[in-house]
């Protein structure tokens, strides 16, 4: 097994890269790709594993280190998954305020028994751009959405994500505790795994 001290996260969220530094101790250096380049590339896979690959391979190959991708999103039940691996661009990229403001609107008759949803969380990692076997680790968080938003804590959707384990919102959970529980927690205990670390 590779011995990862310094990954290039393939993303340009400030809120990942300090989820995910905070999830891998101090053992492994993340660095962000925006050290490299402001450049994003498009993300045209149909799935969230085809995502993050192509983000992972993307930095590999623009910082010549291995590299880590992390495509994530809200998949909402009534919504029959949506906005799901569309979620960052859900309000045509006018940003989180502008997405949760859309969703709230969307589900605005929709009631409590009905407002399930889940995160979902790929992390890929590739050893360099080529690399024909990237580790694959997913994680899911079930919860529910909100009526309006909570909560200051996290990014992109948390004020709206209800957390049913802990009857607060994702926003108003301290930052320690949603990365016990979430989404990307569980997809890194399992690349924690996998590189030997956990
Ligand atoms: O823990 C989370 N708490 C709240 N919202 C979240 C979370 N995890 C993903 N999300 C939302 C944010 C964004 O609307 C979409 C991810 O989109 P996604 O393309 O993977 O990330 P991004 O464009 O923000 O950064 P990048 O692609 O450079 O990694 O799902
Ligand atoms: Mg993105």
């Amino acid at each position: 097994m590779m011995n990862f001290q310094q990954l290039v996260l393939a993303s340009h969220n400030a809120g990942k890269l300090k989820e995910l530094q905070a999830m891998l101790g101090a053992s492994v250096q993340l660095r962000s790709i925006g050290e490299f380049s402001q450049v994003e590339p498009e993300e045209t896979g149909l799935s969230f594993v085809e995502n993050a690959i192509l983000k992972a391979r993307n930095a590999a190959r623009i910082s010549g280190l291995p590299a880590l991708a992390d495509d994530s999103g809200l998949a909402v039940d009534f919504l029959g998954g949506a906005p799901g691996i569309y979620s960052a661009r859900y309000a045509d990229g006018k940003g989180d305020a502008a997405n949760n403001a859309k969703l709230l609107e969307a589900l605005k008759d929709v009631p409590q028994e009905q407002r399930g949803a889940q995160f979902v969380c790929v992390l890929a990692l590739v050893r360099h751009a080529d690399d024909p076997l990237p580790i694959l680790c997913e994680g899911l968080w079930h919860g529910q959405i909100l009526f309006e938003a909570s909560g200051e804590h996290g990014f992109g959707y948390d004020p709206l994500f209800w957390v049913p384990e802990r009857n607060c919102s994702s926003a108003e959970l301290p930052p320690v505790e949603k990365n016990q529980l979430s989404h990307r927690a569980r997809a890194m205990a399992l690349l924690r795994q996998r590189l030997g670390l956990a």
